[in-house]
């Protein structure tokens, strides 16, 4: 077993999720799936019987609100919330509210591919004329950051990766190292970056793994913070099972 615990979670289904559209920055909310998995973790989670010392989120409310669930349902509604835009999704810059068909119409199969298989390519900018340019980029939840300078228009998945690991190493390691149990409560590309960094994982094995929604999982680290369990699925059998079989396929997915 390893000196330092740390549980995860990548929120469930949002309103966009389920219309199959770039959500990225947009702040959807959770669909009722969404709120039935955040329920689901919930009780997972009170029978692992973790007590949680802090909780760290994005700004986003399908994030925020899938741990304001599980944090009721565990009766730990009194730790400290970090909310930190760094924790945020990826943001699909131009693509953003775009559907699939949409975005292979605008763009072409071929450069969809290309966006799809590649880590460092970014998306195109959200450009002023975007329908959701000034609500994001005026939204007061960014008073504290990221500044005008650091504001993305658009991030690759390498860049993602980059704006999120500074808040580990700086926020949430120091935390760990003091003997704090912490949940995270985040989206699929920020917690990418973080699983890419204590599992060392290369681009092309990260690009390959797409967490479950709503389905909690455990690292637990050894001194030096190595993952001496990694990425254990919290739940019933059958969603440990599914959730084990799906990340297993996708590795294998060319
Ligand atoms: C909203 C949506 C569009 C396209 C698809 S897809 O079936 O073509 N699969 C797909 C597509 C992409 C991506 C993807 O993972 C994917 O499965 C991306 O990661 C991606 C990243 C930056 C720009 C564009 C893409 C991207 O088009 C799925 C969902």
């Amino acid at each position: 077993a390893g000196k330092y615990k740390l549980v995860m979670i990548r929120h469930g289904e949002s309103e966009w999720n389920k219309s199959n559209q770039f959500c990225g920055w947009y702040d959807a909310g959770l669909s009722e799936k969404g709120m039935k998995e955040a329920q689901s973790a919930s009780k997972a989670l009170k029978q692992a019987g973790f007590k949680f010392d802090v909780a760290h989120t994005s700004v986003l409310s399908r994030a925020i609100n899938t741990l304001d669930i599980i944090l009721k349902e565990i009766g730990q509604t009194d730790i400290p919330i970090c909310k930190t835009w760094r924790l945020n999704e990826r943001h699909y810059g131009g693509l953003t509210g775009l559907n699939k068909a949409e975005t292979a119409a605008k763009y072409g199969e071929k450069q969809v591919k290309i966006w799809r298989r590649s880590f460092a390519t970014p998306p195109p900018p959200m450009e002023k004329d975007h329908p959701y340019y000034d609500a994001i980029v005026n939204d007061e939840r960014y008073v504290n950051g990221p500044t005008k300078k650091e504001f993305p228009m658009f991030e690759s998945l390498k860049l993602t990766i980059d704006r999120t690991l500074p808040y580990w190493n700086d926020t949430i390691v120091p935390q760990i190292t003091e003997g704090k149990l912490i949940l995270i409560s985040a989206h699929g590309n920020s917690l990418r970056g973080i699983v890419k960094h204590l599992d060392n994982l290369s681009e092309d094995q990260i690009m390959a793994l797409n967490l479950p929604t709503g389905i909690p999982f455990i690292y637990e680290l050894d001194e030096c913070l190595k993952p001496v369990v990694s990425m254990k699925f919290l739940g019933d059998e059958d969603t440990v099972r599914k959730a084990m079989d799906a990340v297993a396929a996708q590795g294998k997915a060319k």
